[in-house]
């Protein structure tokens, strides 16, 4: 289903969105969950990827479709390796038989899982059979996605003696990483990472039983960040919950959009976005700790005529789409000018938005979303709306709420 976006602008000043639970802690939890079932979860996210994972976790099935969920496809090829006697086939969409999953399957075969790939080497669907994981210590390549490392990590301390993880190379999206071993800490899983090793204690006994909350969704409340700083000084926009405190490497985006003069203010559990003055009149990010948020920031530089660079790109091209490619192809029909290399991007100043552009979104949901704060600006047409629901399912409601002006 494609959906116009008429120009308009926000029905009141002041709005407020309650947005769904980050999927990235959700589907961490929901695994943790499943290896200790002592844990209670509350605001869990209500995305795709996060039923999917919890489908997959209560799955009896021997064959697993986790369709284009990538955390999942990851995290599972850990859970399903440590599952004494079970054999699972764990498959995708098409584009997840593009996504490489090879250096994670590689460290799982040396700590003894068996893993096969069933069509092309490398890449999923693969078998696996679960069984007993004799080693613990691995090394691995961390520049190219911080996946494998987060999953070999949420199964470590079932592991007999636990991991001992070396990190080669740069290490890309270290706030993910973060993300887990502090989900970890919290369930009482102990860890370090010193330097470019990571250990995680191995652990037998029951944990305390307790309830964790996941906060909201940070990648999901960059869009108002964008509509907050495409639209009139005095807009204020309330998004809950959030902590000013977050496992979320994308919380970022309250440093990053005081370019575009958006303020952050926190009160309680949610917090509110106001335009003001902006003072800057070029951007230069480096995002390799936050690649999620890459498309939403150069649609805002766009939409603002804002020429920006952006580095620490190179983890785009094996997203759900290869998303330097789509920016640069969606951008240019809307009339702009962007260069990218295979890690970067460059957007030039651009003084005019065409109308009723029709953006392909790629099956990526963030192709979606990032484009579509340009309604402040210009009406367009978003091809496949539906995509959303990959993280963010009542994306489209949220907007008509707040005075997007939304038709099919
Ligand atoms: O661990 C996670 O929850 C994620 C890690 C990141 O992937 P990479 O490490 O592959 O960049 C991010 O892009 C993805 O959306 C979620
Ligand atoms: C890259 C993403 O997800 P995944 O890798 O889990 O498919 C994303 O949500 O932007």
């Amino acid at each position: 289903m494609n959906i116009t976006l008429h120009k308009s602008k926000l029905e009141n000043q002041k709005s407020a969105v309650i947005i769904t639970g980050s999927k990235s802690e959700s589907n961490r939890l929901l695994l943790l969950q499943a290896l200790y079932p002592e844990f209670k979860l509350e605001n869990v996210s209500n995305s795709d990827d996060s039923n999917l994972m919890t489908n997959a976790l209560s799955s009896k099935s021997n064959v697993v479709d986790i369709h284009h969920a990538g955390t999942a496809m990851r995290f599972l090829t850990a859970y399903f390796s440590i599952q004494e006697g079970r054999e699972v086939t764990l498959t995708g969409s098409k584009r997840m038989t593009e996504r490489p999953i090879k250096i994670l399957v590689e460290a799982l075969q040396d700590l003894g899982a068996e893993i096969s790939y069933v069509d092309n080497d490398g890449f999923p669907p693969i078998k696996i059979t679960g069984k007993k994981l004799s080693n613990h210590k691995v090394s691995l390549k961390a520049n190219v996605s911080s996946q494998y490392i987060s999953a070999l990590l949420l199964i470590a301390s079932k592991l007999e003696n636990g991991l001992e993880l070396t990190l080669e190379g740069e290490i890309t999206s270290v706030p993910y990483i973060n993300m887990t071993l502090s989900l970890l800490d919290e369930i009482g899983v102990e860890s370090s990472f010193v330097g470019n090793v990571i250990t995680v204690k191995p652990n037998t006994k029951a944990l305390t039983p307790k309830t964790l909350v996941v906060e909201s969704d940070w990648s999901s409340a960059s869009y108002y960040f964008s509509i907050a700083a495409i639209s009139d000084i005095g807009t204020e926009i309330t998004l809950s919950s959030y902590k000013e405190n977050s496992l979320q490497g994308d919380s970022v985006l309250v440093e990053i959009y005081k370019h575009f003069g958006v303020t952050s203010t926190f009160n309680g559990n949610s917090i509110t976005l106001k335009k003001e003055k902006a003072s800057e009149s070029t951007i230069s990010l480096d995002l390799k700790n936050a690649p999620d948020i890459a498309q939403t920031i150069a649609v805002t530089c766009f939409a603002l005529g804002m020429p920006c660079d952006l580095i620490g790109l190179h983890t785009l091209k094996i997203k759900e789409t290869d998303r330097l490619v789509a920016l640069k192809t969606e951008i240019e029909k809307l009339g702009g000018e962007v260069k990218i290399t295979d890690k970067s991007l460059h957007l030039a100043p651009s003084t005019k938005i065409k109308e009723l552009v029709p953006i392909a979104t790629y099956n990526d949901h963030r192709m979606a979303m990032a484009f579509a704060p340009l309604a402040l600006k210009t009406s367009l047409i978003i091809e496949h709306a539906a995509v959303v629901s990959k993280s963010y399912p009542t994306f489209w409601d949220d907007l008509k709420a707040i005075g997007f002006k939304i038709t099919e």
